[in-house]
């Protein structure tokens, strides 16, 4: 239950419908019912670059409709077009619709922007980028990415750069509790494995500058480039540091790079958001007392988690790992 509960968290989420003292429910709904369906690669100052029936070749740019007002339309969004969808040039299309979103990213708020966004929606899976040495991996960042891959729904993928630099093993063995699938790769291993992990589905990336994500992209992506230029020519300027843009894959899907996002919208995230995408605690953090924060003595000297815990089946490596990161959530570590 909790793992969707993420939709109700801001101001900022998309209304499926319009609720009660907003427009009347608009009467080109009907109109709109021959809407084209794409989805969002692109944002920038007020243009959504979108490619048609999620086909990478037919990109088109369109401005979100004057009924929508001001609802978000984000990267990954599945949204309804109408009007002009050849995509020719000094074309613009409308958006019409946004879908009900199946994930959403969010991105803390900073200096310039008070309001935790969302980033990302409908992204599978996240896949944390983290070099094995220079820099060193910051496991609070990895903890606070998993928080955010769990409220939000997202499948978290650890993937660890830099293999010819340092072992993995001590970092593996701290995910290991948690069941985070994990990559480790370097430029001198084949990024096949990858490339498989990425086929045919929307993922997003995220990772501190260094720790080889460029590289990366552009080994599974040889044409990066080129997909980066088309889409810049509508994302540059000073908002690029946030702004996330799909980059279609060679065999179908979507790779999603988060430039700049650095930490993730965990403010609004209750112990049971998290709580909810471990199964196995998941029933019986119910019958902690409302408000629990399912961190066990001395802060929850009654939580009912740990009743789970029998002798060595695993579950207390795991109850540690998932404390771990419910404590994780309000660190600053970046
Ligand atoms: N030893 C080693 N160095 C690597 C590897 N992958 C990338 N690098 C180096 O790490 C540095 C950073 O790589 P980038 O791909 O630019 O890193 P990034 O994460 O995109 O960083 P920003 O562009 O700043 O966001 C470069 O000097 C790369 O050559 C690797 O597998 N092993
Ligand atoms: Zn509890």
């Amino acid at each position: 239950m909790a793992r969707r509960d993420w939709r109700k968290l801001d101001e900022t989420d998309v209304r499926v419908r319009p609720g009660k003292g907003t427009r009347p429910r608009s009467k080109l709904r009907p109109a709109h019912a021959d809407a084209t369906t794409a989805m969002v690669t692109g944002v920038d100052r007020g243009r959504w670059t979108c490619a048609v029936e999620r086909d990478p070749g037919r990109v088109v740019t369109a401005m979100r409709a004057r009924e929508l007002g001001r609802t978000p339309v984000v990267v990954g969004d599945t949204v309804g077009l109408v009007g002009d969808v050849t995509g020719r040039t000094d074309t613009l299309a409308r958006i019409v619709r946004v879908d009900e979103r199946a994930s959403v990213l969010r991105r803390t708020a900073d200096d310039t922007d008070p309001y935790e966004r969302v980033v990302v929606a409908n992204a599978e899976r996240l896949l944390i980028v983290t070099a094995l040495a220079d820099p060193q991996p910051r496991t609070g960042f990895i903890d606070r990415c998993l928080v955010a891959c769990y409220a939000g729904g997202l499948e978290p993928v650890l993937c660890l750069t830099k293999a010819d630099l340092a072992d993995p093993a001590e970092l593996l063995a701290r995910y290991a509790d948690l069941d985070v699938p994990a990559v480790v790769t370097s430029t001198d291993l084949d990024p096949a494995e990858i490339a498989e992990l990425l086929r045919g589905r929307v993922s997003a990336l995220v990772g501190h500058s260094g720790v080889g994500k460029s590289t990366l992209i552009n080994r599974i992506l040889p044409d990066a480039h080129l997909a980066t230029g088309v889409v810049s020519g509508v994302g540059k300027g000073r908002h690029t540091s946030v702004a996330a843009v799909a980059l279609p894959l060679p065999d179908g899907g979507w790779v999603v790079d988060t430039p700049g996002v650095r930490s993730f919208g965990l403010a609004h995230i209750t112990p049971d958001d998290i709580v909810g995408s471990f199964p196995e605690f998941a029933e019986v953090a119910e019958e902690c007392r409302a408000g629990c924060g399912h961190l066990g003595p001395p802060d929850d000297p009654e939580c009912a988690l740990d009743d789970v815990v029998t002798s060595d089946d695993g579950s207390s490596g795991r109850l540690a790992s998932l404390r771990r990161l419910l404590l994780s959530k309000a660190g600053t570590e970046q």
